[in-house]
């Protein structure tokens, strides 16, 4: 066994053991049927049954993981790890030389008290959050590399979804953006009814993930990381959460799936009897160092040897959880104790214990039997992605479409909408064209561009932290760009959030009576939905940057306050210097100018009442003047179509920044 100060400093896997014999003659016989056979990387095949039915098939390899001396050890900010320390880094060993093998149709279980390192170990072998990380890893014989990633699945403890799309729909968005383009659509749905079928997930296949049980939760969980077919499943507390028979259920589950050949580690806390006795493998750590490798059947026996003896009719399990739990002198000595007995240089302790143990691996050739050789890595000029851009994005505005709009079509929202329409009507209900009005006119356009981009605005702010749990699951297991979903957000989101401020302002113009020229109607139309766009922008650009709502939020609320205040609607006497340049940056001055303009454009004649607004009307209060008089008295001096283009280029500068945004400070998955 090396020390750590000799081991290598990158991460090294490798893979074991492949059933060649098996996979020949399978692909032998099938040969005369598949109508897909197996192409490049992927793992799943189709091919005709004999009565004609289309039918999915394992194409996956077995593999064998050998892991050997993985230590991890980060740096962490002092005051992080004990505010009053006056230290700026202290290092924190996570994992300390943990070595192992699992082989195909085995399931693992890797026990260990809170904070032991049992997450730790499994983002390791899935190949995530490799910091800090050295050792070896085999996957076979092969060195680990991150194009094998594609092979190894890892089921987070959390279950993370978009909570609104059904069992069936989560599947089949997962299904048709990681199966690669050699499988045809129909296929990938096959494999997921394949997939739903396996799970046992018929009865809540069309039910929103929302209202499913934490059990069923749990195994579209593992079902989304299975519709590729891995050949190895690391699941982190699957079990967790889940009452005694879904805690079965799921392990039986786990148990055929070993069965067909998958490699499966995972961490489980305080198992039953009868889960912990299935476990074909016993990794038990404690202060990031190995206790115990063997079966768990022997564990009993183990630390018996070393003089702790389990009460009769006690639950195995629950007497080591409760024997590392104890006290650190314990841990210490059984620590101790596991490094002498597996290097046979027993000094302090018995050598029993030694028999109930499995042996580490060493990475010498003999554990990296490689008797029937596959090719794991992928090809060189293979893409990194299993769909191509254009794919992604159609899939992911696909599924953003059905997302949004059912958000977006709330029953809240529509009657917020109503009551907005109705009160902005009936506070400027039918106004009259006479020149007391102007004023009025031109409040109700500024709380119109109030209401519905600020609106919008804010759920903008929301729109990336809500999802950034999800997208940065489905980014650690390589299923799209991020450009590519970005791309999809913005196409699908748009369209969708223009509807509600479209219809309200249809109806309320027609009650409010603000131009009757139906081109001046569709031009304030443009403007109001070119505000919401660039509002939206502008909230998505602060949640992509700060990825907190909070810190979002109050960013977007005060740059929305200084926009308004510039404009310079309430206040008149606002320094020169403050409003000089704030004015000009804010989207609101250039909507508000033109749809005041719009507004008051097509010579339509005004009553005069008393002279306060327009010159013409001073000398003659009794007369008339023709609206674009008005445009004089406000002041708006700006082309209409230069603010509409200055709106515009505010829309692809903010949504770009929101990108560059998103692109650099989120997104990068993983803990450290
Ligand atoms: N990024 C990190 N920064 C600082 N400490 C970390 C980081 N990641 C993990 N740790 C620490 O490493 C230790 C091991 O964490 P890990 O999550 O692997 O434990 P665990 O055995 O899975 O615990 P649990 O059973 O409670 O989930 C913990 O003390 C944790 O606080």
């Amino acid at each position: 066994m090396s020390s750590p100060s000799n081991m290598t400093n990158h991460i090294n896997v490798a893979v074991i053991e492949t059933d060649f014999e098996t996979n020949m003659k399978y692909n032998d016989d099938i040969s005369k049927q598949r109508t897909i056979s197996k192409c490049g990387d992927a793992t799943i095949g189709v091919r005709l049954s004999i009565d004609g039915v289309r039918v999915v098939e394992d194409l996956s390899s077995r593999i064998t993981i050998t892991f050997q001396n993985i230590c991890k050890i980060i740096d962490i900010p002092g005051k992080m790890m004990d505010p009053p320390s006056k230290e700026k880094i202290v290092q924190r060993t996570l994992l300390d030389n943990v070595s192992g093998q699992i082989h195909p149709g085995q399931l693992v279980a890797l026990m260990g008290p809170s904070g032991c390192g049992k997450t730790t170990l499994l983002n390791t072998l899935a190949g995530r959050s490799l910091n800090g990380v050295t050792g070896n890893i085999w996957l076979n014989h092969q060195l680990y590399e991150k194009s094998m990633k594609r092979i190894l699945a890892y089921v987070l403890q959390e279950d993370i979804f978009f909570e609104n799309l059904t069992v069936k729909q989560q599947l089949t968005y997962t299904a048709l953006l990681r199966l690669p383009n050699n499988l045809t659509r129909k296929d990938k749905l096959a494999q997921v009814e394949q997939i739903i079928e396996q799970l046992h997930l018929q009865n809540c296949a069309n039910t929103p993930i929302l209202l499913i049980s934490g059990g069923q939760k749990r195994r579209v969980n593992i079902g989304t990381e299975l519709l590729t077919n891995p050949s190895v499943i690391f699941l982190d507390e699957p079990t967790s959460g889940l009452d005694s028979t879904s805690a079965v259920t799921l392990m039986r589950i786990l148990r055929e799936l070993a069965l067909k050949g998958k490699t499966i580690m995972m961490s489980i806390h305080q198992p039953s009897s009868q889960i912990f006795q299935s476990f074909d493998q016993l990794i038990l750590l404690a202060d990031a160092k190995t206790i115990f490798m063997g079966k768990p059947s022997n564990a009993l026996d183990y630390f018996a040897t070393l003089g702790h003896h389990a009460p009769l009719q006690y639950n195995p399990a629950d007497f080591i959880m409760d024997l590392v739990n104890q006290d650190n002198g314990i841990r210490e000595e059984l620590k101790e104790a596991y490094i002498q007995n597996k290097s046979s240089n027993n000094i302090q302790y018995s050598t029993e214990g030694q028999k109930y143990l499995i042996d580490e691996p060493n990475g010498e050739e003999i554990d990296l039997i490689n008797k029937y050789p596959i090719n794991l890595m992928s090809n060189k000029n293979e893409s990194k992605w299993p769909i191509g851009f254009f794919a992604q994005t159609w899939i992911l505005f696909s599924r953003n479409w059905v997302l949004t709009s059912k958000s977006q079509f709330t029953r809240l929202n529509c009657i917020q909408a109503v009551f907005i329409t109705i009160i902005f009507g009936l506070f400027w209900l039918r106004m009259k064209y006479h020149e007391n009005t102007i004023q009025d006119r031109s409040s109700f356009i500024f709380f119109l561009l109030i209401f519905w981009p600020l609106e919008i605005c804010f759920g903008g702010v929301l729109s990336f932290p809500s999802e950034t749990s999800v997208i940065n699951k489905e980014r650690a297991s390589g299923s799209f760009r991020l450009s590519a979903y970005y791309f999809a957000k913005c196409l699908s989101e748009t369209p969708i959030k223009l509807v509600l401020p479209a219809i309200s302002l249809t109806i309320m113009y027609w009650m409010v009576n603000v131009n009757s020229n139906f081109a001046n109607f569709l031009g304030i139309l443009c403007f109001l939905l070119m505000s919401v766009l660039v509002a939206e922008s502008v909230g998505l650009f602060f949640g992509a940057l700060f990825q907190d709502v909070g810190r979002a939020w109050v960013a977007c609320n005060v740059s929305a306050l200084g926009f308004l205040l510039a404009v310079g609607y309430f206040s008149h006497s606002t320094p020169y210097w403050l409003t000089v340049w704030v004015k000009w940056i804010s989207f609101f001055t250039y909507a508000y100018n033109g749809c005041m303009q719009l507004q008051f454009m097509g010579e339509r004649t005004y009553q005069c009442t008393d002279g306060a607004y327009i010159d013409t009307c001073k000398n003659n209060p009794n007369g008339t003047f023709i609206s674009n008089e008005a445009i004089k008295y406000f002041n708006l001096d700006l082309n209409v179509g230069f603010n509409f283009l200055v709106l515009f280029g505010m829309f692809i500068v903010y949504r770009i920044a929101a990108y560059i945004a998103l692109r650099f400070s989120n997104v990068r998955g993983g803990r450290t």
